[in-house]
């Protein structure tokens, strides 16, 4: 994923620790693939000092593995293994070549091309176009027979693999430049006066180097593969020992007829386990460019959860409370969602016990505000509820009940992949933490807003959903023309508000809004949140909003629940914990605001709070966002 690759190693300039987080981390597959690999590289490089001359004729041919050889003789007498030494060489020599030869090749072609831009890119890129369209083995073959068979050593084998394998990994890479040469420390060096080359092998060249790493040993694999394969067909290289070679006589010899296994087994043996030691050693090369798919090591139940980092340091007092309840809210009649006991646990090298015995529940038509100090697991509890967590996280006990209007109450944790996928969105949707960012840039708004009718309500016409999809951008202020647009096109605001009209689009009865105006100017933010209220008092779907602004969520919320490190320890009406909170957690943030006037909360958007839970009047689209139609 060359995205990820980029973000796992970004940063252009690297100490030593750095250069170390290239490195892969010890896992059994690295182990084995490294014993494997080097223990083939070994008998390659001192196998042939130590074997007799593979060409020495020294009986009648054919017999079996025994004292005298090892692996028994060809059919003209010559001794299997040490053809075996000196063709694991030849082949290992032919797939280190072709691995330097078509690495470099496709670095150059793909990171100086993309880096470059323009004709030097068109040009590298059509190039490797054409490469990559001629079929690879029959260009080979044509090569490699129009090669004089004198002159077809192994290092023109070498070359020709080379040539012909180098195009693809040149796409790769040239994506990978594109999307390096627009980070902000690229652009920063370059505005520095740093020359193209110092560029290229400074900042944007470590970045890549996993990548590269990864493509060179894919290149030895195939190259190996395919040497075997040319000379499977007698067109490798003449008068060199080569696995291939060997498979190519054992082939002509009749081996096979002859039940000769000794003769065609050990370099096959050999090819397939240099290939799966070589693939063990990419698959910890993967896991460098994506840590994603780092295994957590320990998933040990006897290893107690560690808590989440400590959090700030309470003033005096904090101990006397205790923990939040409850007891208003299990109880209302009218809940849309029951969270009870919920515990979730990152289980990496050092567990974290992320969400600790949470337990909220949500009314219909109910703002919720979630708000904590950064880490304190707000994120991971709203993935939990919505089963959107992957491990490491893990649900380790807790139920999550959804109270659908139709009475039916659903166990969310219990539902299967299916009607998961059917849940999701049509009743409980979500807005993601720096949701304008997930728009796919190259699909129009109408698009992509189309692509969740279709597949949720495929009965839908192609009118009805275009209807409905400029519905909802009127409903969150913006102008239905918009539909055609491009995510570029439209402001942050904007983007963030088809974002929410995306997960309205299903008129679900709760959604979960992770942080969606962050990234946005006070300004838009309040117009947004305006929109919010005013949809909710106009729709009735009731929303669990996260944010660790807690002034915000004053203004925004009926009730309140205060999350710190993975635990609930206030949940109160808005008003209640704006007038008297009870934790001294609570007192903090609400102090660490600062006051205009010398009063807390001065600051705060005083007298609009909770505009329902107060039965204030909202202003209708007072809102002055730049995605509003005028
Ligand atoms: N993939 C992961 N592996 C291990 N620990 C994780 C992982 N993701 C999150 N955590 C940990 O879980 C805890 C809660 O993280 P979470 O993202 O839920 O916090 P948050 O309150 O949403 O923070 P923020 O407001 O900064 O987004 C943190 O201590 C974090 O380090």
């Amino acid at each position: 994923m060359p995205e990820e690759a980029a973000q796992a190693t970004a940063g252009g300039r690297r100490g030593a620790s750095g250069l170390r987080a290239l490195l892969p981390s010890w896992s059994p597959r690295l182990g084995i693939g490294l014993v494997i690999v080097l223990g083939i590289a070994l008998f390659g490089i001192f196998g042939p000092m130590f074997v007799t001359d593979p060409n020495a004729i020294d009986n009648m041919g054919m017999t079996k593995p025994s004292g005298d050889h090892w692996l028994g003789t060809t059919q003209t007498g010559q001794d299997v293994f040490a053809q075996l030494a000196h063709g694991t060489r030849g082949s290992l020599q032919i797939g280190l070549l072709v691995g330097i030869l078509a690495t470099l090749l496709s670095a150059f072609f793909g990171i100086i091309g993309g880096y470059l831009g323009g004709y030097v890119d068109e040009g590298f890129s059509l190039f490797s176009n054409v490469m990559l369209v001629i079929p690879g083995l029959p260009l080979v073959i044509v090569i490699a027979g129009f090669v004089p068979v004198e002159d077809r050593g192994w290092w023109t084998i070498a070359i020709v693999l080379a040539v012909t394998g180098w195009a693809a990994s040149a796409r790769v890479l040239r994506a990978q430049t594109l999307s390096l040469r627009n980070r902000d420390y690229v652009a920063a060096a370059r505005v520095a006066g740093e020359r193209p080359w110092r560029i290229v092998s400074v900042e944007i060249l470590p970045n890549l180097l996993p990548l590269l790493a990864s493509q060179f040993v894919f290149a030895i694999i195939a190259a190996i593969l395919s040497e075997a394969g040319l000379s499977f067909l007698g067109l490798g290289a003449s008068g060199s020992h080569t696995l291939g070679t060997m498979l190519y006589y054992a082939q002509n010899g009749w081996a096979l007829q002859n039940e000769a296994w000794w003769w065609f087994v050990p370099p096959g043996l050999v090819i397939a386990l240099f290939g799966c030691g070589l693939s063990l050693i990419n698959f910890s090369i993967d896991e460098i460019i994506n840590p994603k798919l780092r295994m957590p090591k320990t998933q040990k139940a006897d290893k107690a959860p560690v808590a989440p980092p400590a959090p700030v340091e309470l003033k005096e007092g904090a101990a006397d409370v205790p923990p939040a309840t409850d007891t208003a809210s299990v109880t209302r009649r009218d809940a849309v969602l029951t969270v009870r006991g919920l515990n979730v646990v990152y289980q990496t090298d050092n567990p974290v016990h992320a969400v600790k015995d949470v337990t909220i529940s949500l009314g219909r038509g109910e703002i919720l505000g979630l708000a904590g100090e950064s880490g304190c697991g707000k994120t991971t509890l709203a993935y939990a509820i919505n089963r959107l967590h992957r491990p490491p996280a893990e649900v380790s006990s807790g139920t999550v009940t959804f109270h659908d209007k139709s009475g039916q109450d659903i166990d969310l944790l219990a539902l299967d992949r299916e009607d998961l996928r059917r849940f999701r969105w049509a009743k409980l949707s979500m807005v993601f933490q720096g949701a304008m960012n997930s728009l796919n840039p190259v699909i129009s708004i109408r698009e992509q807003l189309e692509d969740v009718l279709t597949t949720h309500k495929p009965e839908m016409n192609s009118a009805q959903r275009k209807a409905r999809c400029e519905e909802v951008l009127r409903l969150v202020g913006v102008d239905p023309k918009r539909l055609d647009s491009f995510p570029h096109e439209l402001s942050g605001g904007m983007r963030q508000r088809v974002m929410i009209a995306m997960a309205m689009l299903l008129d679900p009865q709760v959604m979960i809004m992770d942080e969606p105006t962050t990234a946005l100017d006070v300004v838009v933010q309040r117009g947004i949140l305006r929109e919010i209220i005013r949809l909710r008092d106009e729709l009735g779907f009731a929303v669990i909003f996260i944010t660790h602004d807690l002034p915000l969520l004053l203004e925004l919320s009926d009730r309140i629940a205060v999350m710190r490190a993975g635990e609930i320890i206030e949940y109160a009406p808005a008003g209640e914990i704006y007038e008297r909170p009870q934790h001294p957690y609570t007192r903090q943030l609400l102090d660490s605001f600062p006051s205009l006037t010398g009063e807390r909360g001065a600051f705060v958007r005083t007298g609009e709070s909770s505009a329902r839970s107060r039965g204030e009047q909202n202003e209708p689209n007072a809102q002055v966002d730049e995605g509003a139609p005028r």
